[in-house]
């Protein structure tokens, strides 16, 4: 027995010296794309698709924009003969897609193939076999020359009969040679095979190309083994510019996707493989991931994933097989960001982005996508922001406090709120293990603020309508009045001050026993004339300066400024109170307030952009209970 285990695997071959310049190469135009969900995708699939399956399929297919669809392997059975047949007949075929099917070098099947397509207004012929020394060795028992001379055969019999067949009706035929395990055949084997296959075919030119797919058939090695390989054969072949390079890899080492974008670097020009990367073993390489990495670079992949959630609802019920969540572009969890650096970063990115895109338009400048954490746009794919923040233990406030910006809502929490707030979202989080949803999460925030309708959300304090007036001459002062449910029990309250805030405070001092002081406010302008209020109150206590003592958010909303405000004060009251005892009612004079609220009575807004105050407006008076 091997000490090492390792040691039984042989490391991939050298390629032969030779200059290779694909690692200074970029990729600046797509390649043609060729699908072969129809054939290699279903050939590995536990029960093959049937024939209305694969024609759904091809109709999406069609619609995603491919242009090359290998469509059956016609000798397999007489229901993939009669899929092209039907596809032929029916007129499925727009005019500028071109159908493929593949055939082994073998002359009846390859008979059946042409019958196969012929009548359709362009069919490619892709035959087929492999030519690595274990398979020449091991399934054909064949010597090189004898393996070139099946080839040359192959390739004059297929020349033979798509004569024939063009002659006939008018269809216009592709040879495309694939040498099955290209990436295992030595390189200088794999260029005399295609040079013998040009020599063949005889009439490749430049407006009528011989397409040669080199196929990574298994990946056993690094992709940059294939982009040598790759760029050896396109450096060597005879007639580069008749020939059309195509690339066809499988992803046995997780590396399809970077052995292909490495083998256009190489000088791939066309690619085959499936939808989101279905095909034998552990798949072809998923052409969704190809062309969406391309148009993640400003490269048009000239491919149309604009509904992705719809293409992969088409693969997934075609093929019976699930996109695992995290899969690159099309998995759920791709656009979802639960941890709460990543949240901070993605939402100040949205911000940003939204600045310098109405700069843009203004100055004309390009709208370039740049977000922490997002390499694309979600909506580019048909997907919306709703879940690019999604909350959980690891979140932070960033996240909380963009979710409640983009709920019903709509507000935007002062950064100390922030803080305050994320404390009681973290430990629901804690608390339950689990993801807290929107709905949740505005629940939790009305539970909080005591803000709405119903008792889960109400605080034992409730204001049901109030008065506000200047109180001098001067307009310095205000009074305010209101009656205040404490406990079920309505208390009429007054008190007076510079500002209606201070004035409330001023009354719940003098009839709640109730001391506060303001440590910050702000105010939101909301949509449809609404605005809300957030007030921080600090306890006043002879020991502790308003700074340093604890303190309480409150957030209140109305159509009148001053009554978010007082609401504000209210909630930030009924989150202190807790289960304290509170003093009975006194008895008070009842005022009957009459005159205007000046608005110039209030302090100036810390908020910056808060709307003017109203001028002047008679005695408003509002119901407490919030209308959401
Ligand atoms: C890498 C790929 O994906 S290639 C595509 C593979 N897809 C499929 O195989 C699906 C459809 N295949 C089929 O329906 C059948 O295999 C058929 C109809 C093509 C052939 O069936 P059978 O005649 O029963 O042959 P079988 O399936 O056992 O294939 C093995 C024979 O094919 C030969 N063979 C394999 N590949 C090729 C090829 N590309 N060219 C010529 N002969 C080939 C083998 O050497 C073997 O021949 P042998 O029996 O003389 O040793
Ligand atoms: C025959 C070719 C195209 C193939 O499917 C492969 O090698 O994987």
């Amino acid at each position: 027995m091997l000490s090492d285990p390792s040691q039984k695997y042989l490391p991939y071959p050298d390629v032969p010296p030779f200059t290779r310049t694909w690692p200074a190469k970029r990729v600046t135009k797509a390649p043609i794309w060729l699908s072969t969900c129809l054939r290699d995708g279903n050939q590995a699939l536990v029960n093959p698709m049937s024939n209305a399956v694969k024609l759904d399929f091809f109709r999406t297919l069609v619609a995603c924009g491919f242009k090359e669809i290998e469509v059956a392997y016609p000798a397999a059975s007489d229901a993939e003969f009669n899929f092209c047949r039907t596809l032929v007949e029916t007129g499925e075929i727009p005019d500028d897609v071109a159908i493929q099917v593949i055939t082994p070098c073998r002359a009846e099947l390859i008979e059946r193939s042409v019958a196969a397509v012929t009548g359709a207004k362009h069919a490619i012929i892709h035959l087929y076999n492999a030519v690595s020394p274990l398979f020449r060795d091991v399934v054909f028992r064949n010597s090189p020359d004898e393996t070139a001379d099946l080839v040359v055969r192959s390739v004059k019999l297929v020349k033979k009969l798509t004569a024939a067949a063009r002659a006939s009706t008018g269809t216009k035929f592709t040879l495309n040679y694939c040498m099955e395990t290209f990436s295992q055949t030595e390189p200088e084997f794999a260029v005399r095979l295609a040079n013998e296959v040009l020599e063949a075919w005889g009439d490749a030119t430049p407006e009528s190309k011989v397409i040669f797919n080199l196929a990574a058939t298994v990946e056993c090695a690094p992709p940059n083994h294939y982009a040598d390989m790759v760029e050896y054969f396109c450096q060597n072949v005879n007639q580069r510019d008749s020939v059309l390079v195509s690339l066809h890899a499988h992803n046995d080492r997780g590396t399809g996707v970077a052995a292909t974008e490495l083998g256009l670097l190489a000088g791939g020009d066309r690619v085959e493989g499936c939808l989101l990367g279905n095909g034998e073993r552990t798949g072809n390489v998923d052409l969704v991931t190809l062309a969406l990495n391309m148009y993640s670079q400003g490269v048009s992949p000239r491919l149309d994933f604009s509904n992705l959630s719809e293409v992969v609802k088409v693969v997934e019920s075609c093929t019976g097989l699930s996109v695992p969540d995290r899969y690159p572009y099309a998995g759920q969890l791709v656009f979802s960001a639960f941890a709460g650096t990543h949240q901070d970063a993605i939402r100040k990115g949205l911000e940003k982005q939204e600045k310098r895109h109405a700069r843009a338009a203004e100055t004309g400048e390009k709208k370039y996508w740049a977000v922490p954490y997002i390499p694309v746009d979600p909506q580019d794919l048909g997907y919306s922001y709703d879940n690019l923040i999604r909350i959980s233990s690891q979140s932070g406030k960033a996240g909380a406090a963009h979710l409640l910006s983009q709920s019903s809502l709509a507000l935007e929490l002062p950064r100390s709120m922030q803080t305050a707030f994320y404390g009681v979202v973290q430990a629901a989080c804690d608390a339950s293990g689990k993801e807290l949803t929107m709905e949740s999460l505005l629940s939790l925030f009305r539970s909080t603020y005591h803000l709405g309708r119903g008792v889960e959300f109400n605080g034992r304090l409730r204001l049901d309508s109030f008065e506000c007036f200047p109180s001098n001459a001067r307009y310095t002062r205000c009074r305010v009045g209101a009656d205040l449910l404490v406990d079920g029990h309505v208390r009429r309250i007054d008190g007076e001050a510079d500002t209606p805030i201070a004035a409330l405070l001023d009354a719940l001092d003098r009839h709640v026993n109730l001391r506060f002081g303001v440590r910050e406010q702000h105010v939101q302008e909301l949509r449809s004339h609404r605005f809300a209020a957030f007030v921080e109150l600090a306890e006043h206590s002879p020991q502790a300066t308003l700074a340093k003592s604890r303190g309480w958010w409150g957030v209140g909303m109305s159509a009148d400024v001053t009554a978010a405000k007082l609401r504000a004060v209210i909630s930030a009251v009924n989150g202190s109170v807790g289960s304290k005892a509170l003093p009975p009612p006194k008895l008070v004079f009842r005022a009957r307030f009459e005159a205007a609220v000046d608005a110039r009575l209030d302090t100036p807004d810390m908020h910056a952009g808060a709307p003017p105050e109203p001028l002047p407006q008679t005695h408003v008076s509002t119901p407490v209970v919030s209308q959401f």
